[in-house]
């Protein structure tokens, strides 16, 4: 099995668990080279469409394309061979406590190759030293800050060098400094890995605007849009526009009478 690049294509992709169907015949592209933004109101599908991506959830219908070859289609020897090319950057950078930095990091390295613990080491310092953590190798994750162990867990996500990056809300919960800093380490990993797919699932506009050249949205189960940035920008599409400029769906609220007795119980309550 050869591949010369890793764009990754999505074809009529209907998918969910068992009978609730979440996507409903998603198209698009995932070019290889390139930061995707996966974007879409919440419970759109983004972290399921994920989950197929990882090969974690089977398609109900329609496929995947990794680098030509479709992905579900493969024998197991070749679609671990590209489960292996793929790392993953979780919401809360997914550490385990009992680890030091370095030991987490390197975790993927001694589980899948037989390299020495020493050459281990010096790749996880690499790693580190890509993320600005060299000096906290020997540290445990409850002595970083937040900000750190999201560092931390993407520079896990590529101790293997993949080919396809996948960043589940990597800005969510950092404030805006460490938020400017996580945009900054994805754009340096575009830099240090031109041929890898970087495929971010997030909310935050800023780092919309910052980071994609390629935006996927999602709506209703299928694709809103799918292509560069500019043209999203430039788009006249009603729930486009609505979902860049933030505007609320208007919220149906019903008036719900406490009645009479009940305002009055709560008051004598409140004068006690
Ligand atoms: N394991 C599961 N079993 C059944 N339904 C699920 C499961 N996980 C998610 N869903 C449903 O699938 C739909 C899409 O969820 P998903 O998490 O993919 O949305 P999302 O766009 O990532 O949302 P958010 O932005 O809020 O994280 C939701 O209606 C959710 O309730």
């Amino acid at each position: 099995m050869s591949t010369t690049t890793w764009d990754i294509e999505i074809q009529d992709l209907w998918g969910g668990y068992n009978d609730t169907k979440v996507l409903k015949g998603i198209n698009g592209e995932l070019p290889a080279g390139k930061i995707s933004i996966i974007l879409g109101g919440s419970g759109c599908g983004k972290s399921t469409l994920l989950r197929h991506i990882l090969g974690l959830n089977r398609p109900m219908q329609g496929s995947i394309q990794i680098g030509g070859y479709d992905f579900f289609a493969l024998d197991t020897k070749q679609f671990r061979k590209i489960r292996r090319r793929m790392g993953v950057l979780f919401q809360d950078g997914a550490l385990l406590g009992s680890l030091t930095l370095g030991q987490n990091v390197g975790l993927p390295l001694s589980e899948h190759t037989k390299l020495p613990q020493a050459t281990i080491r010096k790749i996880v310092l690499h790693k580190l030293g890509l993320v600005g953590l060299a000096d906290y190798i020997d540290y445990y994750p409850n002595e970083l800050s937040g900000g750190m162990r999201k560092r931390a867990g993407l520079a896990r996500a590529i101790v293997m060098d993949p080919q396809i990056l996948l960043c589940d809300e990597p800005t969510s919960g950092l404030d805006p400094i460490n938020a400017a800093e996580m945009d900054q380490l994805l754009l340096s990993m575009k830099e240090h890995f031109p041929s890898m797919s970087i495929i971010v699932v997030s909310h935050d506009l800023e780092s919309l605007h910052k980071i994609a050249d390629n935006v996927l949205v999602i709506n209703q189960g299928q694709a809103a849009y799918c292509g560069n940035l500019e043209g999203l920008q430039s788009s006249k599409d009603p729930y486009l526009r609505q979902l860049l400029r933030r505007q609320p769906n208007s919220i149906k609220q019903p008036s719900i009478d406490l009645g009479a007795d009940i305002k009055a119980e709560l008051a004598n309550w409140l004068e006690k």
